[in-house]
């Protein structure tokens, strides 16, 4: 297994997951995991079907609760503190699946986001909105309704709603999903300008092509466990993940 690049993380983590236990039913799909990031870095995640990378997001973005483990943020303890609060203190999730309000325009749905995010004065939620709709290149379509848009703009419409909550650590679960490569490409762009900002990225993508041009650190899984952190190149080629992700026999 690669083994974890030590880079001053010990006391000075941003993000630091420990013991993290996970079961649904007799079903264990989290066992026992140690994750931990510094600010503004960028983490990919990958894995075969089932691994529970979702579920590791959601355990990070406080979906559900735990079985076992703590997780903090910015050096507070959230472990107890429910999904709401943890995107307003900066640490905020996207879905896989975008299930944007429908009936409401591409603006009002991103509205509705910045509104939840920290607290502060209408012409700040709304240069939120606006900075948000800029950024992931949705400002023509702010009056559409959300259910006319296609996968892409369903997917920047995702990125804008997390955007306009002020995320200082974004997670995003196969934000790239279902896209081309070119269109992926697109998304590519945003996210890149979103770590310019020195907003920090978790990011789990099947495509992983894509994913290693944002990334400098990625995370393999299987079976509820990591089973390989570090350099991408080095964790691709690593005997386990070629046995238990790539499908192959390793060199
Ligand atoms: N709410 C739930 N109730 C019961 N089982 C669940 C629940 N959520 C996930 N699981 C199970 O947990 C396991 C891990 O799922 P998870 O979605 O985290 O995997 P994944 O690595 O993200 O997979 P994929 O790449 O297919 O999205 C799977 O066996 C899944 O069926």
């Amino acid at each position: 297994m690669v083994q974890r690049q030590e880079r001053q993380r010990q006391g000075q983590d941003f993000l630091s997951a420990r013991g993290i236990h996970k079961r649904f039913g007799a079903l264990v799909v989290l066992e026992n995991i140690d994750f931990s990031m510094g600010g503004g870095e960028a983490v990919g995640i990958v894995g075969p079907n089932g691994a529970g990378k979702t579920t590791l997001l959601g355990a990070l973005a406080g979906a559900f609760p735990l079985n076992a483990g703590t997780i903090a943020f910015d050096g507070r303890n959230v472990t107890a503190l429910a999904a709401a609060d943890r995107c307003r203190s900066g640490l905020v999730r996207t879905h896989q699946i975008p299930k944007p309000f429908g009936g409401m325009t591409t603006f009002e749905n991103v509205l509705v986001a910045a509104s939840q995010g920290k607290a502060s004065s209408c012409d700040e939620v709304y240069g939120r909105v606006v900075d948000s709709l800029r950024l992931c290149g949705m400002l023509g379509v702010a009056n559409r309704r959300a259910d006319t848009l296609g996968l892409l703009d369903r997917k920047r419409l995702e990125l804008a709603r997390a955007l306009a909550t002020s995320p200082r650590l974004l997670l995003l679960d196969e934000i790239g999903g279902g896209l081309t490569d070119g269109e992926a490409s697109e998304l590519v762009g945003i996210i890149l300008e979103l770590r310019q900002r020195g907003i920090g990225i978790v990011w789990i993508e099947h495509i992983v092509h894509v994913l290693l041009q944002v990334v400098e650190r990625l995370v393999c899984m299987d079976a509820g466990r990591i089973i390989a952190d570090g350099d991408p190149k080095a964790v691709m080629s690593d005997g386990e993940v070629v046995r238990a992700y790539l499908g192959g026999t390793p060199a």
